[in-house]
């Protein structure tokens, strides 16, 4: 069975094999911490085990209820911030045609919400909403936070507005705590369809359940090959020796790298389908690492198209950064390119050639010319871009964070700062219970 794969070769001239090696059997106690709930946050590593324990019923109950809610709309909005959206759109994304919105096909548009506080994103979506058949699948773990608190009071509004409240109830589901938070109590309370985000999982690891898997299934994907994949690669983890082992070898170089000083790491793809893998990414790694002073700043870029725009600075900027590049084997359409008799372009010594044969070479130059100026790069090769291998790449990277951020000896699954905002916005904005802390702010300003 063919795996996606991790190249560390061209890290290799900036971090020596045994740097990197050094690694090796500290990630491997802290592979088995995360199977077995012993390192730091272990409240929250429900997700290890997860592809392996989603029954067949799991998914056949999410397909129905994906199913029943593809009657009903042509729109579904998912409602959710963070890792209670950016899974769905990663994958859905990743696997849509680019232009989906132009030729709409059997399955419904899925469109997001509450992932900002933007007053002209609702209002230009509530006026694209109220000529459309929709339906609304609200996502919060904690139930209780604000933007997509608001976005789903004004969505629920017009839904009940456009259809009455009995139609509006068969369109919305909720997924949420079991029992806590604001969201569990309306959802019961409205007798909405709802699932369960289990306690054991946090949000920027919950993409292979319901959050991801629900949203993912109305588009029109194949759930159960994702999972699959995400299985695939749980089990060859466990397995594989060090040095093929995707997801210890990653945290290990990673971490060897940063310990030479590179503390920024910028994730690469070659195909724009992948934008939001790079954004879903950012939130896995950002939140998990970036704490107690410590931890690589994760960003990323759409290639070729930023080498024109952040290229420079990749290539002669601060020497602080490493590259890890996704590049997708084989892809899934082909386009040849013609030959041109009068040949203006200069470009028949590219006729017969397929397009993805110059994005390799794009890919291949650009990782050259990147190691010799100074940036050390990682290579993560999917063999086509579907549901399996993206499930296998969803679960490698879950993985290679949680042992990342035990060498780095943090809590990967706690996000302690993210609180920071949120009072000063409560204090500003007099939410009840912050009135202390209302006077102090004003003070400030
Ligand atoms: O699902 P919730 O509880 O609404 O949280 C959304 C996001 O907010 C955070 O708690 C903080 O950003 C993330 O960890 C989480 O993914």
């Amino acid at each position: 069975m063919e795996h996606i794969k991790l190249d560390i070769e061209k890290s290799l001239g900036f971090v020596t094999k045994k740097e990197v090696f050094k690694f090796e059997e500290e990630s491997k106690k802290h592979l088995i911490s995360l199977q077995k709930g012993t390192g730091k946050g272990n409240d929250y590593v429900g997700w290890v085990e997860l592809p392996s324990q989603i029954s067949e019923k799991d998914l056949n109950d999410l397909e129905a209820t994906a199913n029943s809610l593809k009657e009903r709309i042509e729109v579904l909005v998912v409602i959710g911030i963070g890792g209670s959206y950016l899974g769905a759109k990663a994958v859905n994304d990743a696997l849509a045609n680019n232009f989906d919105h132009l030729s709409p096909n059997e399955n419904p548009i899925v469109l997001y919400a509450g992932q900002n506080i933007s007053e002209d994103y609702l209002f230009e979506l509530m006026q694209v909403l109220k000529e459309v058949e929709f339906g609304i699948c609200v996502i919060s773990k904690s139930g209780t936070t604000t933007e997509p608190a608001i976005a789903f009071r004004l969505l629920k509004e017009l839904l009940e507005k456009n259809v009455g409240k009995e139609e509006a109830r068969e369109r919305i589901v909720a997924i949420t705590d079991e029992s806590k938070g604001a969201l569990r109590s309306l959802a019961e309370q409205e007798n909405y369809k709802t699932f369960v985000i289990s306690d054991n999982v946090g949000g920027r690891y919950s993409v292979l359940t319901p959050v991801g898997l629900l949203p993912i299934a109305v588009a029109g994907h194949n759930i159960k090959e994702l999972v699959k994949g995400a299985q695939s690669m749980q089990n060859y983890s466990v397995a594989a020796a060090f040095d093929e082992n995707p997801a210890l070898l990653y945290a290990a170089t990673r971490n060897a790298l940063y310990a030479k000083g590179k503390g920024i790491e910028i994730l690469a793809n070659y195909n724009p389908k992948l934008h939001n893998i790079g954004e879903w990414w950012k939130q896995l790694y950002g939140e998990s690492e970036g704490k107690e002073n410590k931890g690589i700043f994760p960003a990323s870029v759409d290639l070729t198209s930023d080498l024109h725009s952040m290229g420079q600075y990749i290539q002669e900027g601060q020497r602080n950064i490493f590259e890890t590049v996704i590049s997708i084997a084989q892809s899934n359409h082909s386009v040849l390119i013609p030959e041109d008799k009068n040949n203006l372009d200069k470009l028949n010594y590219l006729a017969g050639k397929h397009v993805d044969q110059v994005n390799k070479m794009a890919e291949l130059g650009t990782q050259l010319a990147h190691v010799d100026g100074g940036v050390p790069n990682l290579r993560i090769e999917l063999p086509r871009l579907n549901e399996f291998y993206l499930g296998e790449l969803l679960y490698f990277f879950e993985l290679a964070c949680g042992v990342s951020g035990y060498i780095l000896d943090v809590n990967p699954f706690d996000q302690p700062g993210v609180e920071a905002y949120k009072s000063n916005m409560f204090a500003l904005l007099e939410k009840p219970g912050f009135e202390e802390a209302s006077k102090k702010i004003k003070e400030r300003l």
